[in-house]
């Protein structure tokens, strides 16, 4: 697994491959675009000709044809000219959105697949930044290319070749003004890209620290740490903050150069101009041009440097959605067509041979041992035992044993060290997990809920579930509380099941799982916030239930799995006991001392 990790971190994907790749769907759009760019570029710069013309022409012939003709010209020039622009920023700004979206279905499909392991390494609050505020810097810095960017070395070169048409001299002074303003933009993104790009981490943390707090503000309350978590939060506001206004110094500071820098321009242009026209080299209303010229480069070029500062930001962006994109994840489905036949897994061993014949056997732990990527040690060691159709295998025992960790051994959350996990017959990594997952119906020990209305909750089991059936599985799962809901089925749940208690979530998450028609139902600690009684109520329904299916109750309380037809007892990590509660009564001292604590406690007597 570690060297599978090493292995994508080998293998990077280059920014540029990535934003190409993106953009390639997309090749009719750009063509418009470009198109529609040059129409705007060109009406812009047609009209100062066609004015500095104009005006020649009435000064000098004073033909009023000729006028006409360069009137209507730059009444032509001008629609063209702003046709262009307006579809150009149109078509500019859904090939960024196009791509934004791609991108952030790209990382969020991507984070899918991801391991617990993998996931956490990057981080949910790092992964929320990649999947939106990432994509949006992209997307934003796309249209600000296009439409910022593009135009300005079109503009500069058009526009010098057009003043060196009119006089030579005015030809290098436009020069010398590109020159000047191309020396004052590289000198601001300079000082500012590298801080920009710092930014973009910052809203990362800025993003972790605040999901943590808002999280567990519960908790801040309770212990009365609301100055400690606003002082971290400040301190964080404040650094980005800082960052942020040395940013926006240097903008304003180029900013107001550039004014005073234009209105110099002008007059030197003015002044150098009014010279040549006394010289007779050019005509007076060829000044109007040149000025118009030197406006609209400075202008463009004032513009282009906000986005030319997006441009290592985007490129950081980019890289960070790369660093997603570029994982191979540790699981993975076998190669397709090859399920059977071939190896698809990980760690490119040869699947299992097939299970030995056992019409009741629904899953099977062989020689099972696990060891989590950072863990220094194996978290299970050496599980063999099988699950049976109609039969409750229940595993108990310490907290931190490993109970949670076979469950998801099972779904395939994690891959086994050594050994194999064996579903349906076949090892669980010689099997696509959907197939594997649709044999399965899982209560995860945090009852998670869907913002959204109970019944569509319980259609996360099974899309196509009736109405009676989803009262059915709540019924078993003694849900009946939602009987009494005005809304009942179409009863509204916040997110994560919050306007519910933890016993109402628990029984709503069975009746989930019960919705589902599985080979193999897994309850990882779900009856626990379950009064005694309930919890009793339930596995009577349940019994019946799940008599096709095999059942895995994964429990603290033995009240809960006292009946169950094996009993697997862990201690970490290894099994330590298997039979009924009787036969580990008898002889596994594990066991027997679980029992007689939670005897001591009384629990066992309100059963
Ligand atoms: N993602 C992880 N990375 C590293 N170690 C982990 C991870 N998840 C769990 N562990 C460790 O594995 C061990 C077993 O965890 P597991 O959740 O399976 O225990 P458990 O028996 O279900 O505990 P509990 O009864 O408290 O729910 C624990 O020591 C835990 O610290």
């Amino acid at each position: 697994m570690q060297a599978q990790t090493k292995q994508a971190k080998a293998r990077k994907t280059g920014e540029l491959a990535l934003l190409l790749r993106l953009m390639s769907p997309y090749k009719a759009l750009i063509a418009g675009l470009v198109v529609t760019l040059m129409c705007d570029i060109t009406g812009m710069l047609v009209i100062p000709t066609q004015l500095s013309a104009l005006l020649n022409t009435a000064i000098t012939t004073r033909d009023m044809a000729e006028v006409a003709r360069h009137g209507i010209t730059m009444l032509v020039a001008a629609l063209v000219g702003s046709g262009g622009n307006v579809i150009s920023y149109r078509l500019a700004a859904r090939l960024a959105a196009n791509v934004g979206r791609d991108l952030r279905c790209e990382v969020y499909s991507k984070s899918l697949e991801l391991s617990g392991y993998e996931f956490g390494q990057l981080g949910a609050g790092s992964m929320i930044t990649r999947t939106l505020s990432d994509a949006n810097v992209v997307q934003q810095t796309i249209i600000m290319s296009f439409v910022m960017i593009s135009p300005v070395p079109v503009t500069c070169v058009i526009a010098t070749i057009m003043a060196f048409g009119i006089d030579p001299v005015m030809g290098w002074l436009l020069l010398a003004v590109i020159a000047l303003t191309l020396g004052a933009m590289a000198f601001a993104v300079w000082k500012s890209a590298p801080v920009f790009t710092v930014l973009q981490g910052f809203i990362d943390r800025m993003n972790t620290r605040l999901r943590e707090s808002i999280t567990g503000v519960r908790v801040i309350r309770a212990f009365g740490k609301e100055p400690h978590e606003r002082q971290k939060l400040d301190q964080t506001f404040e650094d980005y903050a800082g960052r942020a206004i040395r940013v926006n110094l240097v903008f304003a500071t180029v900013d107001s150069l550039t004014f005073f820098f234009m209105n110099a321009v002008e007059s030197a242009i003015f002044w150098v101009g009014a010279g040549r026209v006394g010289a007779h080299a050019m005509q007076i209303g060829s000044i109007s041009a040149l000025v118009e010229y030197a406006m609209l480069i400075m202008f463009f070029m004032m513009m282009a440097q906000f986005c030319v500062l997006q441009i290592p930001r985007a490129w950081a962006c980019l890289s960070r959605a790369n660093e997603v994109l570029d994982i191979d994840p540790a699981i993975k489905d076998p190669a397709a067509g090859t399920a059977a036949a071939t190896t698809g897994r990980a760690d490119g061993k040869k699947p299992a041979p097939p299970a030995a014949p056992d019409a009741d056997e629904v899953a099977r732990f062989d020689h099972v041992s696990f060891r989590f990527e950072d863990a220094d040690e194996d978290t299970l060691r050496n599980l063999d035992f099988v699950l049976r159709r109609g039969q409750t295998t229940a595993i108990i025992g310490n907290t931190g044993s490993g109970k949670s960790t076979i469950a998801k051994l099972l779904l395939r959350f994690h891959d086994v060290t050594s050994g194999g996990v064996r579903v349906g017959g076949a090892d669980v990594r010689d099997q696509t997990q959907d197939a594997l997952r649709a044999q399965v119906a899982y209560v995860p020990q945090a009852a998670w809920l869907f913002s959204g209305t109970i019944a569509q909750n319980l259609r996360h089991g099974r899309a196509n579930a009736t109405d009676e059936e989803l009262w059915h599985a709540l019924d078993v799962a003694q849900a009946d509380f939602v009987r009494g809901l005005p809304d009942g089925l179409g009863s509204r749940v916040a997110q994560g099941g919050s306007n519910f208690s933890g016993g109402q979530r628990q029984r709503l998450a069975i009746a989930r799982a019960l919705v589902r028609r599985a080979d193999l139902y897994v309850f990882d600690d779900s009856f626990s916030a379950l009064d005694f009684r309930t919890d009793a109520a339930l596995r009577r329904a349940l019994a019946p239930e799940l008599a096709h299916a095999a059942t895995l109750v994964i429990a603290q309380r033995v009240s809960t799995i006292r009946d169950a037809d094996q009993i697997v007892v862990l201690s970490e990590g290894r099994v330590v006991g298997l039979g009924t509660h009787d036969e580990l009564m008898r002889a596994c001292p594990t066991y027997k001392e679980i029992a007689d604590s939670q005897a001591r406690g009384g629990e066992q007597n309100d059963d």
